[in-house]
């Protein structure tokens, strides 16, 4: 497990201030991040792992500054950025890519550790008997479940997933979650992830992150996500069945339902 730090980090595209001096720290969580359309929850993740530089601020991940792309920060997009026409082994197998660099990759396949890593990443998202299937034959859960694989062959610390089920539907947005926690669970690593869909976060969440406007609003366990805090982050969105009571366990301490129209924010 490993520890994230993210210090005093601003972010500014010309005028517009995309992150503003966000600090937190998290170690060995499940950690969800929400916000509003542009609050700033791509662009914060894009700074952690190295696609976008911040303007100003630190991300270190135990201790040492993370800069650049780094294999220990594993990356799941919302658009898979799957390999088409070959199989989710083959796919799977690219993540050694981002760990070992592309030469040296080419000949690391023929490794043995790589494939046993690649069908083993394939069994925690529950896709071992597709593992030759083409992910142009699967669907968009089943593929996305094949990006979880890739990252976590890439053998990362960390893992970051930016709305990485906003394109599903409601059974398949939590079937792959439940994917992504077990291989972050199964493979101890740390884990940030955007979500914009309140149910479901509060669902697999275990610490969560609120963005506005680019400033952290608030950073809260599973027992502290209320409704009056989810009504800040959204402002004049209508918010559907959110009680004062928070939101992530109800009065039996159960999980509140990940299907069905509450909990659920209405855009
Ligand atoms: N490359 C860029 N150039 C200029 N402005 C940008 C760039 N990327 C993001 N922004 C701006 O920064 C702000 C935050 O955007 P960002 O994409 O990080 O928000 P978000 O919370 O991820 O939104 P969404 O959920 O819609 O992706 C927005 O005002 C956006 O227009």
């Amino acid at each position: 497990m490993s520890t994230l730090t993210v210090e005093n980090l601003t972010k500014e595209y010309g005028d517009v201030t995309a992150v503003e001096d966000v600090s937190f720290e998290i170690e060995d969580e499940f950690v969800v991040l929400l916000g509003e359309s542009g609050a700033g929850k791509s662009t914060l993740l894009r700074c952690v792992n190295g696609l976008t530089e911040p303007t100003s601020g630190g991300v270190y991940l135990d201790g040492e500054p993370l800069e650049g792309s780094q294999p220990s920060v594993g990356m799941i997009f919302q658009q898979h950025n799957l390999v088409e026409g070959v199989s989710a082994y083959l796919n799977a197998l690219t993540g050694s890519l981002e760990r070992a660099g592309f030469v040296e990759s080419l000949f690391q396949w023929q490794d043995r550790e790589d494939k046993r890593r690649a069908l083993e990443a394939l069994e925690t998202v529950g896709l071992l008997d597709e593992a030759h299937q083409r992910v142009t034959q699967m669907s968009g859960g089943q593929q996305q479940r094949v990006g979880i694989a890739r990252a976590l062959v890439q053998d990362p610390s960390l893992l970051l997933a930016d709305e990485p089920v906003a394109s599903l539907d409601p059974s398949s947005a939590e079937t792959v979650m439940g994917y992504l926690k077990k291989a972050a669970t199964v493979h101890q690593v740390t884990a940030l992830v955007s979500l914009h869909q309140v149910n479901i976060a509060a669902h697999f969440g275990e610490r969560f992150i609120g963005l506005r406007d680019g400033q952290l609003l608030f950073d809260v366990g599973s027992d502290e996500l209320t409704g009056d805090l989810i009504d800040d982050l959204y402002g004049d969105v209508e918010t559907v069945g959110l009680a004062d009571d928070p939101v992530a366990v109800d009065a039996n301490g159960e999980s509140p339902p990940v299907d069905g129209d509450d909990w659920r924010v209405e855009a």
